[in-house]
């Protein structure tokens, strides 16, 4: 379920007029998504999706639409913004803010083959060479801060091992993370496999850059590592993990500082999401009746990233 405010086809075919893309010839909605009202359009002319934004910061949009429209003229897989006439992206649709994209083909994989955790690793490190560039500001709301901030909330909700663990943790980091100058740009921030599309190996496209920011780069490359090649028990796959850092490498090596904390960010970034599951399901569930992902899963992937301790980085691909 993912149309929180239905639309009719009067409306949709009112609002396309203001876009250069065809009159509207069919309007369904989306099932998939959790966030916002979504929406496949398709015109005489084209296939599109229009998303309603239902939840979250509205004043932040244009910094989503600039990022986008960024990645978009550099040619990176994204699904950028539809402009209108005038220029403008961004409106207004039965009184929620309201963007119009391209729809990419293709479906989530969620069992990744080694040629499309290549493309990946390959989009991703090309996304980050360009994304060093990009002159928007918006900082990561996910980052260390709001480790140490939020992971109070849950704490009485834990078993006392799980308290220690996630104590001992945010203070691994905020050691390990204090002095650590590591190179900074725009990222995706929850670049996971249902957020990309794939028309077989090919990498349809890069969608729901609604968690995006500028920060620590290593920060999405452990998001993506953590989600993409991660086995049943947490461990990591190899071969998923050195087909994707193989091609990112190849587009843009780490750093030395970058390298030595890479063990550190898997840590991080996996408790990150352990912390954000947790809140979801205590202390913020959602106002619609939607199944919470499971905050134990990162808890498995938080641990198993522990048990391995120092962690070779692979060669980059040729
Ligand atoms: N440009 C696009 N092309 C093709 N399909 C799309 C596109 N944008 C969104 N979709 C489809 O719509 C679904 C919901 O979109 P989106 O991920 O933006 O929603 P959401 O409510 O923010 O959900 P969540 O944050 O849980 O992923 C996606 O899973 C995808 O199947
Ligand atoms: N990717 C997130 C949900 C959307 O932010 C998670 O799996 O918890």
């Amino acid at each position: 379920m993912a149309v929180f405010t239905p639309l009719s086809d009067a409306q949709v075919a009112t609002f396309l007029e203001k876009f250069d893309v065809g009159a509207l010839r069919r309007l369904q909605g989306v099932a998939g998504g959790t966030e916002n009202s979504t929406f496949f359009v398709t015109t005489e002319q084209r296939e599109l999706v229009l998303t309603l934004f239902e939840q979250g910061e509205h004043e932040e949009l244009p910094f989503f639409v600039e990022l986008l429209d960024y990645f978009d003229e550099h040619r990176l897989p994204v699904a950028g913004p539809v402009h209108d006439r005038d220029g403008i992206a961004l409106h207004s649709l039965a009184g929620k803010p309201a963007l119009l994209f391209p729809r990419l083909p293709g479906q989530h994989p969620s069992a990744p083959n080694l040629a499309q955790c290549e493309a990946l690793g390959e989009a991703l490190g090309q996304m980050h060479l360009v994304a060093q560039r990009f002159p928007g500001h918006r900082p990561n709301p996910r980052d260390l801060h709001w480790l140490q901030a939020m992971h109070h909330k849950v704490l009485a909700y834990l078993a006392p091992d799980d308290q220690a663990l996630m104590k001992y943790e945010v203070e691994e980091y905020e050691s390990a993370f204090a002095d650590a100058e590591l190179p900074q740009g725009a990222l995706h921030g929850d670049l996971f496999r249902d957020n990309t599309l794939y028309d077989g190996d090919r990498l349809g496209g890069i969608i729901d850059f609604y968690n995006g920011c500028t920060g620590d780069l290593l920060f999405d490359l452990a998001i993506v590592i953590n989600d993409w090649a991660s086995q049943e028990d947490g461990a990591l796959d190899p071969a998923r993990y050195a087909a994707i850092l193989g091609s990112y490498l190849a587009k843009r090596p780490l750093t030395p500082i970058e390298r030595e904390r890479w063990p550190m960010m898997l840590r991080l970034t996996a408790l990150r999401y352990w912390l954000s599951r947790l809140l979801v399901v205590y202390v913020d569930p959602p106002a619609h009746d939607l199944t919470p992902h499971d905050p134990e899963r990162f808890k498995t992937i938080l641990k198993a990233r522990i048990a391995l301790g120092a962690l070779p980085l692979p060669e980059a691909r040729p």
